[in-house]
C-alpha cells in the first residue's frame, strides 16, 4: 500500500455548497423552521431600537412611558425565548446533517473496490468519515443559517438605517464594504490552511493505524521511537496548519469588530455634526447608533459564515474524494440461490493490478469442472492468490474471461457471485468481536446445529470448550487472542458455514499440527464431494489429495494434471514436491 491520498479531485466534483445542499435536503423542513426562529429573533430583537426611540422621545415630551416598557419587556423575553429553542433546532439539525454524511461516506466505503482501497491508508479514510463529517456541522448552522439569518438580520437593519437617515447609512456601507473586501481576500487562505490541517489528521490516522495495526513488530524492532516521531511530526502539522486557519479566522472575526467600532466612531462623529446642523434629531442619532450596534451581530454571523464556509468546504473536498473513488455496484442481497457445485474457466486471463505495475497473468488459461478438489501450486508471486481475487471479482481482468458456470464473473450479479463462493485468505483474518461472530460473518443467519457441525469438522470444538466464555469469547483485534492454527480453523469455518458452491483456499503457509492438518484435509477433502474446491497448496498432503494441478510460474499455466503425472512429466512441479512441499509437509 502506498501512502498516496485518495485520487485526486476530478474536474466533475460538485462545488462544497452544492455537496452541502444533498446532505442537508433530508433535514430541509428542520432547517427552515430553525431559520425562521432565528429570523424571528432578529426581527424582535431589531425593534427594540425603535421602541428605545421612542421611549426617548416620550420621555423628553414628559408622556408616559409604561406602554413602550411593557413592549420592550414583551419583546426581551420573545428574543431569549425564540432565540434559545432556535439554538436548538439548529444545532440538532446540523448534528442531522452530520449523520447523513457520515452514513453516506460509510456506506460508499464498505462498497470501494478492492483496487480503490489498495491505494488508500485506512488510517486516512477513517479521518474522513470522522474527523472531516465533524467539520460539516460548523458549516450548516454557520454558513448555511448564518448567511441565510445573519444576511436577512443585516438587510433588515440596513433597512432600518436608511428609515432613520440615509447619510448615515452610506457612511456606514463605506467602512462595512471594505472591511467585506478584506474577509475576500482572506478567506481562500482559511480554506487552503483548513484543508492542510484535515490532510494532517489523516496522516495522523495512518501513521497511528501503521503503528497499533503491527504492534508487536514495532515493539520486536524498537522501533517505537521512531514510530513516535512519525505520529507527532503528523499532529505537529496538524496543529501548525489549525492555527493558521485559527489565525485567519481571528483576523477576520475581528476584522468586523474595528470596522463597526470604526463606523460607530464616524456615525457618531458625522451624525453629531447633522444634530448640530439640526439635520437630524438627537433621539434619530442614538436609535441609529444602537443599530450600528445591532449590525455587529449579523456581521459577525456573516463573517462565520465566510470562514466557516471554508473550513467546511475543505472537508467536503475531502469527502468528495473519497466519492470519487471507483465502487463497486450496490450488491442486491443474495437469495439462496441453487446449491450445486459451480464451474470455473480462466480462458486467456491477462492481468496487472494496476497501470503503473507489470503484466502478473499473461494469457492463464485453465478449467475446473463442479465438484472435487484442484490445486494450485507455483513458486512464490506466480499469480496464484491473484486467480482467487479474479475470481471474487475483487479485480478485473485486462483481457480474455474469468467464468463461474460458464458465464463471465463480470455479468453475474456480484452478491450472488459472491454469495456463491466460501473464500479463506491466506493470513486468515479473524476481525474483532466474538468468536460466534466471526463464525457468523458470512451466514448470519445459520442455526446451531450447523455451527456445531462446523465446529466439528474444523477441530474448533475444543478451543470453544476452553474459552472461559464458549462462542461468545472476544478473539481481540484481528484475532490476537487465538494461534496462527486457530485462526486458520475460523476463517474455513467461516467460509464452510456459508455453504459455498465454490470454496476458495488459500492454504497458510505456516504449519499445522500433524492432527488437525489431517483433520482439516478430511474437512476440505469432504467439502469436495459437495462443492467445487480450488486451493492455493503449499502442502504436500494438499496436492496428493487433490483431483487435479494446475502448475502456475511467472503468471502462466505451465501443466495440469495429477501428482503422479505431474511427478513424471513437469520437471517445475517435480522439483517443487521433492524441495517445497516435502519441506514443508513433514
Ligand atoms: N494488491 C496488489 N497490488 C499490486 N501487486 C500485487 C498485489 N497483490 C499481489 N501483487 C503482486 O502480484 C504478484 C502475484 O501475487 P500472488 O499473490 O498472486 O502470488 P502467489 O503465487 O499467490 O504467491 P505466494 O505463493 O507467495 O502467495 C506478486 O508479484 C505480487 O507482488
Amino acid at each position: 500500500m502506498t501512502t498516496a491520498a485518495p485520487a485526486p479531485k476530478s474536474s466533475a466534483t460538485p462545488p462544497a455548497w452544492r455537496v452541502l445542499l444533498s446532505y442537508v435536503r433530508p433535514h430541509r423542513w428542520a432547517l427552515i423552521a430553525g431559520a425562521v426562529l432565528a429570523l424571528a429573533t432578529g426581527a424582535t430583537g431589531l425593534a427594540l431600537p425603535l421602541l428605545a426611540q421612542r421611549l426617548i422621545e416620550d420621555l423628553s415630551a414628559d408622556r408616559a412611558i409604561g406602554g413602550a416598557l411593557a413592549v420592550m419587556t414583551a419583546l426581551m423575553v420573545a428574543n431569549a425565548v425564540l432565540g434559545g429553542f432556535g439554538s436548538y433546532v439548529l444545532h440538532r439539525t446540523a448534528e442531522s446533517v452530520v449523520l447523513t454524511a457520515r452514513r453516506a461516506l460509510t456506506s460508499y466505503l464498505l462498497r470501494l473496490r478492492v483496487t480503490a482501497v489498495d491505494r488508500s491508508e485506512p488510517g486516512d479514510l477513517l479521518a474522513r468519515v470522522t474527523s472531516d463529517t465533524t467539520l460539516l456541522r460548523g458549516m450548516t448552522t454557520n454558513s448555511l443559517i448564518g448567511l441565510a439569518t445573519g444576511g436577512l438580520t443585516l438587510l433588515g437593519t440596513l433597512v432600518m438605517m436608511a428609515i432613520v437617515d440615509l447619510v448615515l447609512l452610506g457612511v456606514t456601507v463605506a467602512v462595512v464594504g471594505l472591511m467585506a473586501v478584506v474577509i475576500g481576500v482572506i478567506a481562500p487562505r482559511i480554506n487552503r490552511a483548513s484543508k492542510s490541517a484535515q490532510e494532517a489528521v489523516g496522516a495522523m490516522g495512518t501513521a497511528v493505524e501503521r503503528v497499533l495495526g503491527s504492534l508487536r513488530t514495532v515493539k520486536a524492532s524498537g522501533a517505537e521511537a521512531r514510530e513516535e516521531a512519525v505520529v507527532h511530526d503528523a499532529a505537529q502539522r496538524a496543529w501548525q496548519a489549525s492555527i493558521r486557519a485559527a489565525k485567519w479566522q481571528a483576523i477576520a472575526g475581528n476584522l468586523s469588530g474595528v470596522a463597526l467600532q470604526a463606523a460607530f466612531i464616524i456615525v457618531l462623529g458625522v451624525g453629531g455634526a447633522r444634530v448640530a446642523t439640526g439635520a437630524i434629531e438627537v433621539g434619530a442619532l442614538v436609535a441609529f447608533l444602537l443599530y450600528v450596534f445591532y449590525l455587529m451581530s449579523p456581521i459577525s454571523e456573516v463573517v462565520a459564515a465566510i470562514t466557516g464556509y471554508q473550513v467546511g468546504a475543505a472537508a467536503i473536498t475531502r469527502i468528495q474524494e473519497v466519492r470519487a473513488l471507483p465502487a463497486e455496484p450496490v450488491a442486491a442481497p443474495a437469495g439462496p440461490g441453487p446449491a450445486a457445485p459451480a464451474a470455473v474457466a480462466f480462458e486467456a486471463v491477462r492481468f496487472r493490478y494496476s497501470e503503473d505495475l507489470p503484466e502478473i497473468h499473461h494469457g492463464v488459461t485453465f478449467s475446473v469442472p463442479p465438484r472435487g478438489m484442484t490445486a494450485f501450486v507455483g513458486p512464490s508471486g506466480a499469480g496464484k492468490t491473484t486467480v482467487f481475487s479474479l475470481i471474487e471479482r475483487f479485480y478485473d481482468p485486462t483481457g480474455g474471461r474469468v467464468t463461474v458456470d460458464g458465464r463471465d464473473v463480470a455479468d453475474w450479479d456480484l452478491g450472488e457471485l459472491r454469495a456463491a463462493i466460501g473464500y479463506v485468505e491466506q493470513d486468515a483474518p479473524v476481525l474483532s468481536g466474538s468468536l460466534r461472530q466471526n463464525l457468523l460473518l458470512g451466514a448470519p443467519d445459520a442455526d446451531e446445529a450447523a455451527v456445531a457441525e462446523v465446529l466439528r469438522t474444523t477441530r474448533l470444538e475444543g478451543l470453544v470448550a476452553r474459552l472461559p466464555d464458549g462462542l461468545e469469547t472476544l478473539v481481540g483485534h484481528r484475532g490476537t487472542k487465538l494461534s496462527g492454527g486457530e485462526r486458520q480453523r475460523i476463517a474455513i469455518a467461516r467460509a464452510l458455514l456459508r455453504r459455498p458452491r465454490l470454496l476458495l483456499l488459500d492454504e497458510a503457509t505456516s504449519q499445522l499440527d500433524a492432527v488437525n492438518e489431517a483433520a482439516l484435509r478430511d474437512t476440505v477433502a469432504d467439502a469436495a464431494r459437495e462443492t467445487t474446491v480450488l486451493v492455493v497448496a503449499h502442502r504436500l498432503s494438499t496436492v496428493t489429495s487433490a483431483d487435479r494441478i494446475v502448475v502456475m510460474d511467472a503468471g502462466r499455466v505451465q501443466a495440469v494434471g495429477t501428482h503422479a503425472e505431474l511427478v513424471a512429466r513437469d520437471s517445475l512441479y517435480a522439483e517443487l514436491a521433492a524441495t517445497q512441499f516435502l519441506a514443508t509437509s513433514s
